[in-house]
């Protein structure tokens, strides 16, 4: 195993927590996760650092328009500060408390520990809302947890989010794009609405640059006269203590490979280490499959060391049963191990969780905006991001975080603060979203941190394109306005737009719907054989999007049976999800006066449709190619058809795809092959300047 070091010992000890599980502050797993009673839970409310806080808190809140809530992990800042606010009355008068969060899974989490400590049914008047799913009940909900996305979209409805009294954006250092974008509307909003509070908050952010942002200098003068407005000058506060101690331990030695050295490091931990869950950070559902086979596997050939433990990965897209595995309650004898990507990185509390396994890797965005191309990378993670790793240990006892890096890496090299995603990221979504709240002038917007012009540019450059904005950049109508309004990437919003017109909306919908999720399939480690049969059960000559019609059928004769999609190698819970999207997306249409009208077999109507949404990604095999390489028709890039893909190996000569994922090359996901002919009938304006010679790629 890796030689681990703690920072002020020669070497580090074999157990730091001996047994104080009989102690007052330990919560035995299942204890806390059912049947917990009021009382016990609200005195551990009141041991939680941020309860000496709470009149500080509610002043700065009256006082100030902005409060910064700077304060470690496990403080109490998310699941403590709406209630204080609830309780002094800031959800009078059918006002809501709204706390955003980044990611869903914090989302639901968050609002099922509120609901049950305020001992009220989640939904009621603790509820949560991410796309797709709202779990609250209009004039009963007080205190509402939602992700920022969401709160974004809620603009469109009522751009000054006048239900809201106080809105807290919670994990801010993470600076997601929902966070930046909805920072920047905060501020605005802010003018037009004195009596909107704000709370940003996070264990890691920098407070005097967040606090520079809202200091809004130009109003304080203004509203100096007037008695009643709040301070402009935004409050910082600085949460003292912590819950339990994590002590942190070091490589020695940098490892070679971090999901070997993560492996062995929780045999380690379950070899040498008394009771207590393990959460292992890795970065993608790749690298999570192998370590938690790999740990199985030693599991079996080594019983007598890893007997006794329970394997689970957490990623997103997973189904919600196998998320419920990952909060209940670690059976008796067993040790759970949860090896997650970042989304269990801020706010989540797994309650029997001591030992944090960190690799300092995780998958990030980067997209270049020349060649159009946004990548996910294995990159290493800021110390912000280590910092909330670590807080994941340490909140209902004492903990362990093992970093699989050295103590010199993280001090010397390691960045501060990751780079915001809106400075990385491609920015379709977020100019339209943009453009669809009547803010204009893009480039001047009032951003936390700027995103790069060419981007920007890059952004409108595809919104012209699709038809969404016209040439004074203006969103279309009634295009524009009704791709903003779908809550999906824009090419998939205009291709069903465009499906009224080609009338088959009716299978349109369905596979939008299965683009927007990660995959209808399940991973297929070690059997790959059969999953490959069970696929070409399904298989259409036109690609994958019309494979996807044909699983639907499929699941909709089973009877949307779980059983059926265990014997096609189909994520059963993807599959609902995707028959719910289906008639969210059929509602909308409605209302936009469109009808469901289906193409029957032909589907050529469909695939122009799809075409209509997603023409800039076109490709041409190579005529010399004997691998199967294409060539974007935009930028000429060097792409690949992904081993997923029913067109594997097929190689039609001109396909469009879905997305581009980028490993050691690039590789088009989501694959369908199209008649040339079509790009120019899609986007005349697109391609005239650089009218395809139809026969051979330009
Ligand atoms: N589901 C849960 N089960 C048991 N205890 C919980 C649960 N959720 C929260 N807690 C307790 O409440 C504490 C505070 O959690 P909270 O999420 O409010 O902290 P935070 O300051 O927002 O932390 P972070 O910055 O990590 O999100 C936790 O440390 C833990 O002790």
């Amino acid at each position: 195993m890796s030689k681990f070091w703690k920072p002020g010992t020669e070497r580090p000890r074999s157990s730091l927590i001996d047994d104080e599980e009989g102690g007052v502050l330990f919560v035995s797993a299942s204890a806390s996760s059912s049947g917990f009673g009021y009382s016990t839970l609200e005195r551990q409310r009141q041991r939680l650092p941020v309860f000496k806080y709470r009149t500080a808190i509610l002043y700065l809140v009256e006082n100030h328009a902005t409060t910064i809530i700077v304060g470690e992990t496990g403080s109490g800042k998310t699941t403590q500060i709406p209630q204080f606010l609830k309780e002094a009355g800031w959800a009078e008068g059918g006002r809501i408390i709204a706390c955003t969060q980044p990611r869903r899974l914090a989302v639901q989490s968050v609002s099922a520990r509120v609901a049950e400590e305020m001992g009220v049914k989640l939904g009621e008047e603790v509820g949560y809302t991410i796309r797709f799913e709202d779990v609250t009940n209009p004039g009963v909900t007080m205190i509402k947890f939602l992700t920022d996305g969401v709160l974004l979209r809620e603009m469109m409805d009522d751009p000054l989010l006048t239900k809201y009294s106080v809105i807290m954006v919670d994990e801010a250092h993470e600076r997601s794009i929902s966070t930046d974008i909805l920072l920047g509307l905060l501020k605005k909003i802010q003018r037009r609405r004195p009596e909107l509070r704000l709370i940003i908050s996070s264990a890691t952010i920098e407070a005097r640059s967040m606090s520079n942002f809202f200091h809004d200098r130009k109003r304080n003068q203004g509203d100096a006269a007037n008695d009643s407005a709040p301070n402009t000058v935004p409050a910082i506060l600085s949460v003292e203590g912590k819950g339990f101690t994590v002590e942190i331990y070091y490589l020695e030695e940098p490892c070679s490979s971090y999901l070997q050295a993560a492996v062995d490091t929780v045999l380690s931990i379950h070899d040498k280490e008394p009771v207590g869950d393990i959460l292992v950070f890795l970065t993608g559902q790749d690298d999570i499959d192998a370590a938690v086979q790999l740990i199985n596997e030693n599991a079996q050939d080594h019983r007598s060391h890893s007997s006794g433990l329970l394997v689970l990965p957490l990623y997103s897209g997973l189904s919600r049963s196998d998320q419920d595995l990952i909060f209940a309650p670690t059976p008796k004898g067993k040790r759970k191990v949860v090896i997650s990507t970042n989304i269990a990185e801020t706010s989540l509390t797994l309650d029997g969780v001591v030992y944090v396994v960190d690799s300092g890797f995780s998958k990030q965005r980067f997209y270049n905006p020349i060649t159009d191309i946004e990548n996910l990378v294995v990159a290493p993670i800021s110390k912000a991001s280590a910092r909330q790793r670590a807080g994941r240990a340490g909140r209902v006892r004492p903990g362990k975080c093992f970093r699989l890096y050295t103590e010199e890496y993280f001090m010397k090299e390691m960045s501060a603060e990751a780079i915001p995603e809106m400075q990385r990221s491609n920015l379709v979504g977020s100019v339209i979203q943009l453009k669809s709240l009547g803010i204009d002038n893009i480039l001047g917007f009032d951003w936390p941190a700027s995103p790069p012009p060419e981007s920007m540019v890059r952004a409108l450059e595809v919104l012209y394109s699709l038809g969404v904005l016209d040439e004074d950049a203006k969103l279309t109508s009634p295009t524009g306005f009704q791709v903003a309004e779908i809550p999906l990437d824009p090419m998939i919003s205009k291709m069903i737009l465009s499906a009224n017109t080609y009338e088959c909306t009716e299978e349109i919908i369905i596979i939008a719907a299965v683009l927007s999720m990660q995959s209808i399939w399940v991973s297929a480690r070690g059997v790959q054989k059969e999953f490959d049969e069970a696929k070409l059960r399904f298989a259409a000559a036109e690609g994958d999007h019309v494979t996807y019609l044909n699983v639907y059928k499929g699941f909709i004769q089973s009877g949307k049976s779980s059983q059926w999609c265990y014997k096609n190698y189909i994520n059963y819970h993807a599959m609902k999800k995707v028959v719910d999207i289906r008639e969210q997306l059929s509602k909308l249409l409605k209302r936009f006066g469109m009808s469901l009208k289906s193409c029957e077999r032909d589907t050529q109507k469909l695939r122009k449709a799809i075409v209509a949404g997603f023409f800039a990604n076109s490709c041409h095999l190579e005529a010399y190619s004997q691998n199967g390489m294409y060539k974007t028709i935009r930028h000429s890039q060097e792409v690949f058809i992904h081993p997923s893909s029913v067109l594997f190996r097929v190689n039609p000569k001109w396909v469009i795809y879905h997305s581009l994922v980028s490993t050691d090359k690039h590789y088009m996901r989501n694959v369908m092959a199209i008649d040339p002919d079509w790009l120019i009938e899609a986007a005349p304006h697109f391609y005239q300047h650089k009218r395809p010679n139809l026969s051979a790629p330009f």
